[in-house]
């Protein structure tokens, strides 16, 4: 030992400046208090980081017990950081009563780095050591939802160096548990992390997966190949595409397990039959809507969490979605084949549940190309129907509607913010989550204003789960609606009641679809 005493609040404020001498001076009690840790491990030592001008000027005041040069917490604060060569020495001072405090001296950090370290305490811990043939513990801390973060071998720590696996716990501080030698096989497991990097990985090609599906809706191939099997050579010839570039898009969407290749042939797998334009179960248009439009506004997610602008959408096109789809017809007419391609089990099955005895007209307001609306004529041939939406939308749906269902079906454009066409029936189909709570009542509003008392609504949403972590596909379509709908969000079961009855109408029922799309039925009071 340098020094003939223990650390003391006094030696440690002639060390250092005053927000790590008062640092050290508690961290020193930390140690001398410190018991057994998690599954009766043995107190080690207490760590912390500090910031000095000079490590030489700190530690020739302080009771040093050892010195060792940094490697694990050395190259966390670069990585953290981007920091070309921090210098972090470690010393082991004699924090009293047979205790050890693990000092960290980093020199050559920006101040900021050191506030930031000082605010967070990153690197702070209490640290227990484990049996080298007990690392079975180490897994058992994962287990108790402990988070691995980081650690790696110190060989200038005792005869054989030690392992030192650092875990963050649930309420935020540290932990390290540490062990005699270099436990290879752990530590890989502990830093490497496999499954979670391979999973992360996965997630983070995601986008990749998009653009190779869109692509292949995109370019024909799922159609060449819905209508029978094909070589490479003829897929090429098709599509005009380079055979070796189209020959590496097949084998991706291979293993996505889109295609599957027999001798020379590409066939479709049933999988892949949803990106053919003609399938009955297509998805085509959302390839296209979400590879294309809608995937550009997705790369502006950080600014509409920030609130940079009102939605992604503004951001990637200066525009909200529904004025843009107004000015570009082809953007337009990708949108709503994706709206109708999307929903087709959850529209038969809103079919198959609504009661239409005794309904007369149907409205279906904001309604789109008109699918729903033309499933529930099909399910019940009395009922007429009218499709409600935007100018443009109802005059590029009016003609196949007629064609179909002639004489029972209007279309009529408006704006449902001014007023709607009453009906026995009214329905909303993903209609409200594209707007506030405000709009959705004034959308409402005119709803009621356009329906008697007794009058019914039907509501086709997505809802949240009422409870956290419950899985729904609502999670993922409320974040797409922050990033294309200004003021749009999915909503709970009970944020619909409380907007239904607001406006006049009391909640009847609810029923789940496909999709985790659910009915909710109302009627006006
Ligand atoms: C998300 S889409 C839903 C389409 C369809 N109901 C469905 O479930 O597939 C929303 C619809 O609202 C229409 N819309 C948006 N603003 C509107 C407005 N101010 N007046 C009338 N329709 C509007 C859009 O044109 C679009 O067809």
């Amino acid at each position: 030992m340098d020094q003939g005493n223990v650390l003391s609040p006094e030696i440690a404020s002639g060390a250092l400046d005053e927000a790590d001498a008062a640092r050290l001076g508690r961290m020193a009690q930390v140690a001398r208090d410190g018991g057994d840790g998690p599954y009766g491990l043995r107190f080690d030592h207490a760590g912390l980081l500090v910031f000095p001008r000079s490590a030489e000027a700190a530690l020739a005041g302080l009771p040093v017990v050892r010195r060792l040069p940094s490697v694990i917490v050395k190259e966390r604060l670069a990585r953290r950081y981007g920091l070309a060569g921090p210098e972090v020495t470690i010393a082991h001072l004699d924090a009293g009563g047979g205790r050890t405090l693990e000092l960290f001296l980093a020199t050559g950090c920006p101040p900021e780095v050191a506030g930031d370290e000082r605010l967070h305490e990153r690197e702070t811990h209490l640290a227990y050591e484990a049996p080298a043939a007990s690392l079975g513990v180490l897994e058992a801390l994962r287990a108790d939802g402990c988070l691995p973060d980081g650690g790696g071998f110190n060989p200038g720590e005792g005869p054989s160096g030690r392992s030192v696996f650092y875990f963050r716990r649930r309420g935020g501080d540290r932990l390290e548990i540490v062990a005699a030698g270099q436990a290879r096989a752990e530590l890989a497991r502990h830093l490497g992390a496999p499954e979670e990097r391979r999973h992360m990985l996965g997630l983070l090609t995601g986008a990749w997966t998009t653009q190779a599906l869109r692509t292949a809706a995109e370019l024909g191939v799922a159609d060449l190949l819905h209508a029978r099997d094909r070589t490479l050579g003829e897929l090429a010839r098709a599509t005009a595409c380079p055979a070796d570039r189209l020959g590496r898009l097949l084998r991706y969407l291979e293993q996505l397990g889109v295609v599957r290749r027999a001798g020379e042939a590409y066939a479709l797998t049933p999988l892949g039959t949803t990106l053919a334009r003609d399938s009955p179960s297509s998805l085509h248009g959302v390839a296209l809507l979400y590879g294309g439009l809608f995937y550009r506004s997705f790369g502006e997610l950080p600014g509409a969490v920030r609130g940079a602008a009102p939605s992604g959408f503004e951001l990637a096109y200066g525009l909200a979605p529904f004025a843009h789809l107004d000015a570009c017809p082809g953007d337009a007419a990708v949108f709503q084949l994706a709206m109708s391609d999307q929903c087709r089990d959850v529209f038969d099955a809103v079919a198959d549940r609504l009661d239409l005895d005794g309904v007369g007209t149907v409205t279906d307001l904001g309604g789109g190309t008109g699918a729903l609306l033309g499933r529930l004529l099909d399910a019940a041939p009395h009922v007429t129907g009218v499709l409600f939406d935007t100018p443009a939308t109802v005059a590029a749906a009016r003609p196949a509607l007629v064609a179909r269902h002639g004489g029972r079906v209007s279309a009529v454009g408006g704006d449902l913010f001014s007023r709607v066409p009453g009906g026995d029936l009214l329905v909303l189909s993903r209609v409200l989550h594209d707007w506030d709570d405000a709009a959705c009542a004034r959308i409402l509003a005119r709803c009621r204003e356009a329906t008697r008392p007794g009058g019914r609504l039907a509501v086709v949403e997505r809802l949240l789960p009422e409870r956290a972590g419950e899985p729904s596909l609502a999670a993922a379509w409320d974040v797409h609606m922050m990033v294309n709908n200004a003021g749009g969000r999915e909503r709970t079961l009970e944020e619909y009641r409380e907007l239904l009855a607001a406006a006049g109408f009391a909640l009847t029922s609810r029923a789940g679809l496909p999709l985790d799309v659910h009915l909710l039925e109302a009627v006006a009071r």
